[in-house]
């Protein structure tokens, strides 16, 4: 399919943030409970068109293991935008956000757009990190935040036209 542009995204975080899952729910619209292990890198894309400009979306999903951390220096070459994924329900995602973001930084270009998405918003009786410290998190460090579902595909759409 033709386009006028394309945007490469970047989906970064801890394993079992939900990346995965958010790409399927962005791509495909839907939500699969039980995903493997992302090993390597996974894509999506998706065509979307922004005030008649024809944009193709081109989501790379990697693994959040440590053990891969290595290719992330070709993984972040030419990504214009990069979505941070924590999980709501897991405090040590959260607190790991600081080490992604250093990467995220180092290996990019400076021009890169960066959100930080708080997943998992539907599971609130087991939330662990409340809405206050995303955002707060998110201003000392000069990103947007927002707090989604893969799940259920709240917000899910706004994450991809912030940036
Ligand atoms: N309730 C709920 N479960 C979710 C949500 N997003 C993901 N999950 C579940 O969380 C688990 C991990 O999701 P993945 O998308 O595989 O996580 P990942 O970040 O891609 O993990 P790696 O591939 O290891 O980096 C799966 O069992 C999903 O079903 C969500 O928004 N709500």
């Amino acid at each position: 399919m033709s386009y006028n542009y394309l945007y490469k995204l970047v989906l970064i975080g801890d394993s079992g943030v939900g990346k995965s899952c958010l790409l399927l729910q962005f791509t495909d619209q839907r939500f699969q409970p039980v995903h493997d292990l992302t090993i390597g890198v996974e894509f999506g894309a998706r065509l979307i068109e922004y005030k008649k400009t024809k944009i193709r979306l081109q989501i790379w999903d990697t693994a959040g293991q440590e053990s891969f951390r290595s290719i992330t220096r070709s993984y972040y070459r030419g990504a214009a935008g990069a979505v941070l994924v924590y999980d709501v329900t897991r405090r040590e995602t959260f607190n790991h956000l600081a080490s992604w973001l250093d990467d995220a930084l180092q290996h990019s270009s400076p021009s890169l757009q960066i959100i930080l998405v708080g997943n998992k918003s539907d599971l609130s009786k087991r939330r662990a990190v409340n809405y206050e410290e995303g955002f707060n998190f998110a201003q000392e460090h000069g990103l947007t935040f927002l707090e989604t579902s893969a799940k259920t595909g709240e917000n899910v759409e706004q994450v991809i036209f912030i940036l």
